[in-house]
């Protein structure tokens, strides 16, 4: 695994976040234009505002999909970086579908305003970046899994319309959570462990404990169906409680607490199937992306880890600033900005980023 860090550009240095970019060979974590890098190759430590290391999560999440789908290189200063959508979820409208008639000033619909809000963010998302791609595979500045699908596509608007969906579900389905999930990976208190095993006990108790959609996302029965002693009718919506699921007291003696060590201690260990992973979803509507999902967050700890101290931040007086852990009450479940003191680990780490840096 190689963290690196290309050199920053001098735009960069206006900015205040670190872009941690995106997986671009395998086990690479590019970190790019970053301020973290700045920091890093100029050797010195500093404290990174909670705006600034959720910008730097959120990123990632971001333009690994970006280029996945779109083939664009984001940088933070793009304007795509800056559109975040926290799709809220609406309990009340799923409950009483005839609520959306009414207007937002009725008790129960304020979801309409959030509904407004959101609608711009999306229109955003299923139209620029799709423009891009395809403007780029036009001039030959670059070439894209949507692009091309688009100019197969050519003059059948239907079929560009579902492509431009695509984009967008799966854009909406693999940043947030990817965010969310990585930002729940924040200051452990176990000593340095860089032992493979470790880590991925740490990640599988990352994903049990905060998982990013805690409701997982509502299946509908296409059949009578029965279980345990219960009949559960067609069109019956039934909504996975993941949260409950990853906290189950007759396996987890703390549920509330993060605790790797269990996974090490289980008869098979850590490294069991990714099915065995509840956050993902379960049976035929299982996340699609959950390979790329778990190794995108996987790696982004591992990198961290391996080269990285993270500590709290502290105030004026020097007193450590604690982590409130609160989270928004939204449909992706995201933890709040926090801050936080990153710096080198030790020498050999400082070595090991400067070396990948180029050499420096
Ligand atoms: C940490 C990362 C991720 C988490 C925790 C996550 C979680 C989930 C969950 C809980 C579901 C609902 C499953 C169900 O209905 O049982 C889901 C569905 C889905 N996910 Fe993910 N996901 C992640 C990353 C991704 C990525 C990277 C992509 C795309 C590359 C993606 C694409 C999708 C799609 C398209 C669905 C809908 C599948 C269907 O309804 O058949 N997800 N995800």
């Amino acid at each position: 695994m190689t963290l690196s860090l290309s050199a920053p550009s001098s735009s960069s240095l206006l900015v205040a976040s670190g872009d941690l970019v995106y997986i671009r060979e395998k086990n690479t974590l590019i970190l790019n234009n970053s301020q973290v890098a700045i920091d890093l190759l100029e050797k010195r430590a500093r404290i990174y505002s909670d705006r600034e290391t959720s910008l730097a999560v959120k990123l990632l999440s971001q333009s690994l999909m970006y280029a996945a789908l779109y083939g664009l290189e984001i940088g933070y200063e793009d304007p795509l970086a800056q559109n975040t959508i926290l799709l809220p979820g609406f309990p009340a409208l799923e409950r009483f579908p005839w609520l959306r008639f009414m207007p937002s000033s009725f008790p129960g619909c304020e979801f309409k305003r959030a509904v407004n809000e959101c609608a711009q963010g999306l229109d955003d998302i299923e139209t620029i970046p799709f423009d891009k791609a395809v403007n780029n595979l036009k001039t030959g500045a670059g070439t894209s899994l949507v692009a091309e699908l688009a100019l197969e596509n050519k003059g059948r608007p239907e079929l560009i319309e579902l492509i431009k969906t695509m984009g967008t579900n799966g854009f909406i389905a693999a940043a947030d959570t990817t965010m969310s999930s990585i930002g729940s990976f924040r200051l452990t208190t176990f000593e340095d462990r860089q032992s493979l095993p470790y880590v991925e006990a740490i990640y599988r108790e990352i994903m049990r404990l905060h998982p990013p959609l805690p409701l997982g996302i509502n299946h509908v029965l296409t059949e009578d169906d029965f279980y345990m002693g219960y009949h559960i009718p067609k069109g019956c919506i039934v909504v996975p409680n993941i949260w409950a699921m990853n906290r189950d007291p007759n396996v987890y003696s703390e549920p509330d607490k993060f605790i790797p060590e269990p996974f090490l201690d289980s008869p098979d260990g850590p490294f069991t199937s990714i099915n065995n992973i509840y956050t993902f979803g379960f049976g035929r509507r299982v996340c699609v992306g959950r390979y790329m999902g778990d190794n995108t967050v996987w790696l982004a700890i591992a990198s961290v880890l391996a080269t990285l101290d993270l500590r709290k931040a502290k105030d004026n007086e020097g007193n450590e600033v604690d982590i409130p852990g609160e989270y928004t009450q939204t449909f992706f479940r995201h933890p709040k900005p926090y801050r936080c003191c990153i710096r080198p680990r030790d020498a050999r780490a400082s070595e090991l980023i400067l070396a990948a840096a180029g050499g420096v």
